[in-house]
């Protein structure tokens, strides 16, 4: 009998994988004769210190690029085919989903923004009774509560006109943006004013007065008697619920993992849905038809066994045309992702993924798991261990099922139990969706990435580099806190079902924030040198300087030519370059000062909740493709310091081989200098042409400066003794 057509298909991309072998194999050859350079010159004489700096540089450049290569190495495509799901399943027959929403902070995540992400997700092409939104808010803040409200008030409307007419945008304010619909815009506008009348009438308090640090747990299942009660709204409708936790300050709420596991317990008690879909406050839906796309991976009987979670790529609605802080991730949800496809599957990405409630219950939630035993790790709730062998949806949330919910969104509910640690979100990283992940895969679990070309979420991208560069900060502060601890993928669990390639992938990720120590010294140790005329690389005229320049135009034509197959730009390979150095320099060495200082004890990890908020100034700079300077001096200094020293170098060390005919042994630190400069030259451009308000003030640029000259003199003395 012929096999049934598969609801999905994951195919290698054998052309890829051809390319990235090839250029893998020789480029290892030629970074293994640079090594071989750099240690047989060591033999004819002692190093210099600089040449030793340049060396562990290129030696940390090595190791990080041949982990790199893991993700390379099998890239697949995955397809799905939701029709053929929809010929063998009727609707009775689709899996219940839960989807999770988190909100932290009502002014960076303005509730109207809420409001349409959670509209997006009830109108969700999946059956009504099959889809309950649950809305975390840590802020817990009264205007969110009524915007989740009036959500409800309008999706009654909402909910039914999306399914009738089978309307693709399903974000109400996208949607009033692009089309008429006198009645219902009309809705929408009234909603969007009661939302600002409700905050003026409590003179901005209801914004400025919410609390985050301390309040009481506040469940609340948005329903309408009335309406049911006179039968007069027959049409199905998803369930919403409104969920605050308390938060006291004696107790760690550990952000968004924590404010997840509240959303997991409350869940389990009124819909229990086996699956799981997380959004971030600003990811909407954008293809309604996601839940049925990622059901064709979890349906399907070939994979679903050991399938934890279907990532989807984020992507983001407010990305211009030049995305100069390459706000899509090109390289993250392009390349790395689908190239872990063809191993493990990818790793978990904080929003846009359906995930199966039984993963994240680990392997606690056995068969013959005894009540007493579930109840050490689970908690003390004996309803929350009964809902678990019970997989029913309570159609009616009594108000002794209410009160058992706020038990289990109390802070001192986690006391003694394995929440963080074994079961759910985990705490100990910054970044819970990478820590949570690679448990997982430790584990033998499987995760699958789909990127259809209609984007499923649309998000919102920081637009300012400020924000980018302080996100990346506290990503690497995340993923170091992995590395520093025994859960290090370096070491942790070598013994699990995990294949080499995967482990490579994630300690590449693991290991990434340190490029803080060659870009630091690749941007000042050889300029310094030219400074003086000391040269670290062969002279043009010797035949080794052809290894170095190999690597170095390989590594860029590779990446040309990756930029390409994902149907970028040129464009997109110089930006790239740009936000890769300014990012391996701030972001990775913030990251990596915060980690340590975590490490020692003397700083706390915090978890700044991103700016979804932008004004029109900061709006123009981004769509005109200029970056804003106006970012604090930490994150600015050291980016001019490093390129003022560049130009110092440059122009001084340039002349002093003129004038003594080095240039031959000097040309690869020129080199180096010249491309710093031509990369980073939107830096000099703010600093010295721009008149606009994102130009860099000339209080960072003296400050630059200073430092700058205090570096090289320090620097000449330790040179020359
Ligand atoms: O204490 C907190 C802090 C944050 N959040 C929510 O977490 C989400 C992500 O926060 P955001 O400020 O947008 O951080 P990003 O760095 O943009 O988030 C990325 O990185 C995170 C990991 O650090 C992932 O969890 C996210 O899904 C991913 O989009 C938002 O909805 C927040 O409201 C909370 O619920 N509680
Ligand atoms: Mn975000």
């Amino acid at each position: 009998m012929e096999a049934p057509p598969p609801y999905n298909l994951c195919n290698p991309n054998k052309k890829s994988a051809i390319i990235n072998r090839s250029y893998a194999l020789l480029h290892s050859i030629a970074i293994t004769s640079l090594i071989f350079y750099r240690l047989s010159s060591f033999f004819h004489s002692t190093p210099s210190l600089p040449l030793l700096l340049a060396f562990t540089s290129e030696l940390i450049l090595s190791v990080l690029w041949l982990l790199s290569q893991a993700f390379l190495w099998r890239p697949f495509t995955c397809q799905t085919f939701p029709e053929r799901l929809l010929q063998d399943k009727n609707d009775d027959e689709l899996p219940a989903i839960d989807v999770f929403i988190c909100t932290a902070d009502p002014e960076k995540e303005p509730p109207l923004e809420v409001m349409n992400t959670v509209l997006s997700a009830m109108a969700m092409d999946y059956p009504a009774e099959k889809l309950s939104v649950y809305v975390s808010d840590d802020g817990g803040c009264g205007l969110t509560l009524y915007a989740m409200k009036e959500a409800w008030e309008f999706s009654r409307y909402w909910v039914p006109f999306c399914t009738r007419f089978g309307i693709k945008t399903r974000c109400p304010k996208l949607y009033f943006s692009r089309f008429d619909d006198e009645f219902l815009g009309q809705g929408y506008e009234a909603e969007k004013e009661k939302i600002k009348v409700q905050e003026a009438e409590s003179n901005g308090k209801m914004l400025e007065e919410f609390n985050t640090k301390n309040h009481p747990a506040h469940v609340e299942v948005m329903q309408d008697e009335s309406h049911n009660a006179n039968g007069t709204n027959q049409v199905k409708m998803p369930r919403l619920v409104y969920v605050s936790r308390e938060k006291n300050p004696s107790y760690h709420h550990h952000f968004k993992a924590g404010a997840l596991n509240v959303l997991f317990r409350v869940s389990n008690m009124i819909s229990n849905s086996p699956y799981i879909l997380v959004l971030d406050c600003d990811m909407r839906c954008n293809d309604p038809t996601s839940a049925k796309q990622a059901m064709c991976f979890h349906i399907d009987p070939k994979i679903n066994s050991n399938l934890a979670f279907v990532q989807f790529p984020q992507k983001f609605h407010n990305l211009s045309k030049m995305d100069i802080y390459d706000g899509q991730l090109r390289s993250t949800f392009l390349v790395k992702w689908p190239g872990m496809d063809g191993l493990q599957g990818p790793m978990l990405s904080g929003s846009g993924f359906y995930m199966k409630r039984k993963a994240l219950y680990r392997d606690i939630v056995q068969e013959d798991t005894d009540f007493t035993q579930l109840k050490q790790y689970l908690g003390p709730s004996n309803e929350l261990v009964k809902s678990l062998k019970s997989a029913k949806y309570n159609t009616d949330v009594t108000s002794r099922l209410l009160e058992e919910t706020r038990f289990l969104a109390s802070c001192k509910y986690e006391e003694g139990t394995q929440w963080g640690k074994q079961v759910g979100f985990l705490y100990m990283s910054l970044l819970e969706d990478y820590f949570t992940g690679f448990n997982l895969h430790c584990e033998g679990w499987k995760s699958i990435f789909y990127n259809p070309s209609s984007p499923a979420f649309l998000g919102t991208a920081t637009t300012k580099l400020n924000d980018t560069l302080l996100q990346g900060s506290r990503w690497n502060c995340g993923a170091l806190q992995v590395t520093f601890s025994r859960f290090s993928p370096l070491i942790y669990g070598l013994k699990s079902r995990m294949s080499l390639l995967q482990r490579m992938c994630y300690v590449y990720l693991s290991l990434q924030p340190f490029y803080f120590f060659p870009i630091w010294c690749l941007a000042t140790i050889p300029q310094l040198c030219l400074l003086h005329g000391i040269p670290l690389y062969p002279k043009v005229s010797n035949s080794w300087f052809m290894v170095f320049s190999y690597i170095f135009i390989m590594s860029q034509l590779k990446h040309l030519e990756e930029v390409l197959s994902t149907g970028d730009p040129i464009r997109t390979w110089w930006n790239e370059q740009r936000i890769w150095m300014m990012k391996a320099s701030i972001s990775y060495t913030i990251g990596m000062l915060n980690a340590v200082l975590k490490l020692l004890g003397l700083k706390e990890a915090n978890f700044v909740p991103t700016n979804k908020v932008a004004d029109d100034e900061q709006i123009t700079f981004y769509q005109n493709g200029l970056f804003n300077f106006q970012a604090s001096t930490v994150v600015l200094t050291p980016l001019i310091t490093l390129v003022t020293l560049n130009m110092i170098c440059l122009a001084a060390g340039a002349t002093r081989t003129i004038v003594d005919g080095s240039f031959n042994a000097m040309f690869g630190q020129i080199f180096l200098s010249f491309y710093v400069l031509m990369v980073q030259y939107p830096l000099i451009d703010g600093m010295i042409f721009r008149k606009d308000k994102g130009r860099v003030p000339t209080s960072v640029t003296l400050l630059s400066l200073a430092i700058s000259a205090s570096f090289l003199c320090f620097g000449s003395l330790i040179i020359k003794s």
